[in-house]
């Protein structure tokens, strides 16, 4: 082989080296690549199918109207607070996909309610009802709390699965005046001593009531108030706040959004704990000075609603103190106040 021949033959091997080399590196990554991808994919695959097999014993197929992003279901009432949380009335939230989502999560719901002295004779209808209305299907404790524990024992209460009563025991009062003032510590007590274990959320109830129509998870929220019936029209400056600025409970006439009923609130227990020791640090604080807020514990609950706003509202329909014929807004009468002779059940 002459010389040149030898130096052609080694271009050509060079050109090829350099050629297969660079396949090999192109190919090689596409390689590692393609065996990196396939891993992964799988990988998800194989857990994705498995969560949605899962998922799909859990939770059974709903099908339901499309939300219609213009279109609001109600247009004649406010349905959403200037921070964002939404106001509940009927006709606004779909309870299928509601219940779909808060069974999951298997929640406990807790009903806190005051039977002290004359108070205990509202008692049956109270758990009867909410028998039938109050989250329908979910693990609910009743807590009564009360100053006649004896008697209390004695009412036979059938209830259904998943659902207990607890008596707790509170003091007597002389006064009707200290027992709506108190209610706020005892709550904030059994909330830090029992509540925050036993439930995920706590609602806190009026006894001369009735549950007349169904309260389920549409009115669950971290922290959860009702608009009081008697003042959902009125300027603010007609609320009955706490108008005496030596009071904890004081709200200035240019302020305030809403007048909340303190016969129907709630939340996770954590944020009630942190409700009922604000509002239990003002009752105290006004005692002091020997102040009572106008309306008891409801102006210092509207005071705290102002500055900590509450996360979900319900409508008048969770709390309704009025003839039925009265107002074409309310659709439902959830929880409805109970006609009371005032003198003869107070002392
Ligand atoms: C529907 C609603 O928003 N009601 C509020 C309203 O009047 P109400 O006239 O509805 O107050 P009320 O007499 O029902 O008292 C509030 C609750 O305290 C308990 N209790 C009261 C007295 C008594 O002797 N024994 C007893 O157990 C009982 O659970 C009762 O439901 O204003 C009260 C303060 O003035 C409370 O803020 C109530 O929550
Ligand atoms: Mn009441």
């Amino acid at each position: 082989m002459s010389y040149k021949h030898a130096k052609a033959t080694c271009k050509v091997l060079f050109f090829l080296l350099v050629v297969i080399s660079a396949l090999f590196i192109i190919n090689g990554f596409k390689i590692t690549e393609w065996h990196h991808v396939n891993f992964i994919s799988s990988k998800t695959e194989r857990s994705s199918s498995l969560d949605l097999l899962e998922e799909a014993k859990l939770l059974p197929r709903i099908t339901y109207e499309q939300p219609q992003a213009l279109k609001p279901p109600r247009t004649d009432v406010l349905t959403m607070t200037t921070w964002f949380a939404p106001i509940v009335w009927d006709g606004t939230y779909n309870i299928d996909v509601l219940n779909a989502q808060f069974q999951q999560r298997g929640v406990r719901i807790g009903l806190a309610t005051f039977a002290i002295k004359k108070y205990v004779v509202f008692l049956q209808q109270f758990i009867e009802t909410a028998e039938k209305f109050f989250m329908v299907g979910y693990n609910v404790n009743y807590y009564v709390i009360t100053d006649r524990v004896e008697e209390v024992h004695q009412y036979n209460f059938t209830l259904g699965k998943g659902r207990h009563l607890t008596i707790l025991k509170s003091p007597t009062y002389k006064r009707w005046q200290d027992i709506c003032f108190s209610r706020m510590e005892i709550i904030r007590n059994y909330t830090r001593e029992l509540f925050t274990n036993e439930v995920d959320y706590l609602a806190v109830a009026d006894i001369d009531m009735k549950f007349s129509d169904d309260v389920g998870v549409e009115s669950l929220g971290d922290l959860f108030g009702t608009i009081h019936p008697g003042y959902y029209e009125t300027q603010r400056q007609h609320f009955t706040y706490e108008r005496r600025p030596a009071s904890k409970a004081y709200i200035p006439k240019d302020e305030g959004d809403f007048y909340y009923a303190a016969g129907y609130f709630g939340g996770t227990t954590e944020e009630i704990f942190k409700l009922t020791n604000y509002c239990t640090n003002g009752i105290m604080a006004d005692k002091e000075k020997n102040i009572e807020a106008v309306w008891h514990e409801e102006s210092h609950l509207n005071r705290y609603f102002l500055y900590y706003k509450p996360t979900k509202l319900l409508s008048p329909e969770y709390v309704w103190n009025r003839p039925i014929e009265e107002s074409r807004l309310i659709r439902r009468y959830r929880f409805i106040c109970l006609p009371k002779n005032y003198q003869e059940i107070r002392y």
